[in-house]
């Protein structure tokens, strides 16, 4: 699908579910003091995890207030809301949205991004603003403020608050891929950035608790994940094909963005913007190939290590 080339996009509209589909009501950018003035201020809405980036988002987004709404007063109205624990973003986002909100801005890592995202939509379906006329829409932005912020380095953004708040401020946007899972019994859950099966997966869940250690949590939480870890057979269809077995797999990561894992560029050629996934094949990995093949799994150059594939 082809999708206009937008330079650094700061504020980004999801399409409505997976890639078949751009919603058409994207907001033209925010215009100078003098037309904000004669028109609809908006409503930005900041969804603050104040225990991201091991608590130092809370601190960060304090000092950073005062600063945003100087920079917005013009042009918005800023709601602050302080998520109270896992999944609240969820629901903040939702009801943001059906308040009518004109963005909602995640503020933290790549969790809280995704639950914000997630909050676009219910039982599969795009939220939308109760009161508001159906062209009405709303942004999703980002002030990365957590420990990998992944999904923010395939735009070469850094956890670079002030830079974020320029973005904003500036207002370009763009329509943005978003993948979709769906399971057998569940509604469908959305992602953003990468979405990933077996020991990867495992590897985020046991990084929660080595936070304190920064990026290099990722590296810890997956040693731990090779702990008792088996690489096992999966039977995948990729792009409507015929099913097949792949052996031993030790991950499986389907990519719309590039990086997870704290700077690790698993998916090296996905592309947001794309209208496709990358996905990546791991094979037959044991710890100390994950260790040794690590410089390469930063580097994005890991495509050509034996036991690695990768298909779009
Ligand atoms: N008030 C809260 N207390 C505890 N946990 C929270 C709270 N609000 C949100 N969370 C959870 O914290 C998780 C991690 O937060 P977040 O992604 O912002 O930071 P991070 O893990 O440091 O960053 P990254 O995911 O980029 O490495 C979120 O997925 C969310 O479920």
């Amino acid at each position: 699908m082809a999708v206009p080339a937008t330079p650094r996009p700061s504020l980004i509209l999801p399409r409505a579910s997976s890639h078949a589909h751009s919603q058409s009501s994207a907001v033209g950018p925010i215009s100078g003091r003098a037309a904000a003035s004669r028109r609809h201020r908006g409503d930005f809405v900041f969804v603050v995890n104040p225990s991201g980036a091991n608590g130092r988002t809370g601190k960060q987004w304090k000092q950073l207030l005062p600063h945003l709404r100087t920079r917005l007063a013009d042009q918005c109205n800023i709601c602050e809301c302080i998520t109270s624990g896992p999944t609240d973003a969820v629901d903040v986002t939702r009801e943001a949205i059906e308040d009518g909100a004109d963005a909602v801005i995640a503020v933290g890592g790549d969790g809280t991004l995704h639950e914000v995202v997630n909050g676009f939509f219910s039982k599969g379906n795009p939220v939308r603003a109760l009161d508001q006329g159906p062209d009405h829409s709303a942004a999703l932005g980002l002030i990365p403020l957590g420990t990998g912020s992944d999904f923010a380095r395939t735009f070469g953004w850094t956890n670079n608050p002030h830079d974020a708040i320029d973005r904003i401020v500036r207002g370009v946007k763009s329509k943005l891929d978003i993948g979709m899972m769906v399971g057998p019994k569940r509604d469908p859950h959305f992602f953003v950035n990468v979405a990933d099966i077996h020991l990867s997966a495992k590897a985020g869940y046991f990084a929660s608790m080595y936070k304190r250690f920064g990026n290099l949590c990722y590296v810890f939480g997956a040693l731990r994940g090779f702990w008792g870890h088996n690489n096992r057979d999966l039977r995948i269809k990729v792009n409507e094909g015929e099913w097949k077995t792949v052996h031993n797999v030790t991950a499986l990561c389907i990519g719309n963005a590039k990086y997870f894992g704290g700077g690790m560029k698993i998916t090296p050629t996905a592309d947001p913007f794309s209208g496709s996934l990358e996905v990546v094949i791991l094979q037959d990995f044991k710890w100390y190939d994950f260790l040794l093949k690590l410089h390469r799994l930063y580097g994005g150059t890991h495509l050509s290590v034996n036991g690695v594939s990768s298909i779009r």
